[in-house]
């Protein structure tokens, strides 16, 4: 099954923490990175009151059920030291499933699509760059629409 996560980091050494949550998630045998965006600094969206973020898209085959990828994706969030305070606030790594085989799925613990990825330029703009033919859930094209928060590309190394 394809998947799309946005991952981000906003505490300590952003990078790392990008690197490694994409690390660990790759070292899962029933999961495969396919696509990887470049990294966005973003302007914190929601609570405002905290430092700039890194952010990236990635898209996966896996063939782990949506609840299952989601206990991985909170595994790994615990393994780099993700502790939950504040909704919206500050975090060494945050990884939130956008989307999982354009299923719609709704209970306590998830919700496909993600409800805010649509408002939020730090979600869209990477994702346009890996999936420009990306239909989001209002059905527009990713390319037709722009989200809230200021993003900058960064020169990758
Ligand atoms: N699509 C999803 N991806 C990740 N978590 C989800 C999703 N839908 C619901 N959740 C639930 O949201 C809860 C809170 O997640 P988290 O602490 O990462 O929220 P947040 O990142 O602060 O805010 P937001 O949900 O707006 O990105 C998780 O425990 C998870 O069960
Ligand atoms: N720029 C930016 N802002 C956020 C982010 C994030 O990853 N990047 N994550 C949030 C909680 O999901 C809330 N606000």
């Amino acid at each position: 099954m394809k998947a799309y996560l946005s991952i981000g980091s906003n505490l300590g050494d952003r990078g790392h923490y990008l690197q490694q949550s994409c690390q660990r998630l790759a070292e899962h045998p029933d999961v495969k990175i396919i696509k990887k965006s470049g990294t966005y600094e973003t302007k914190p969206w929601g609570n405002v009151d905290q430092p700039d973020f890194w952010n990236q898209v990635l898209e996966i085959e896996t063939s782990l059920a949506p609840l299952d990828l989601l206990n991985l994706c909170q595994e790994v969030e615990k393994s780099l030291g993700r502790e939950r305070l504040i909704r919206w606030g500050p975090r060494t790594i945050d990884i939130d499933l956008l989307n999982y085989d354009n299923k719609v799925w709704e209970d306590e613990r998830l919700i496909l699509p993600h409800p805010r990825m649509e408002e939020r330029e730090f979600v869209l703009a990477p994702l346009r760059e890996i999936a420009p033919h990306y239909i989001l859930p209002s059905g527009k094209k990713v390319t037709e629409v722009c989200g809230d928060g200021e993003v900058w590309r960064l020169e990758s190394k």
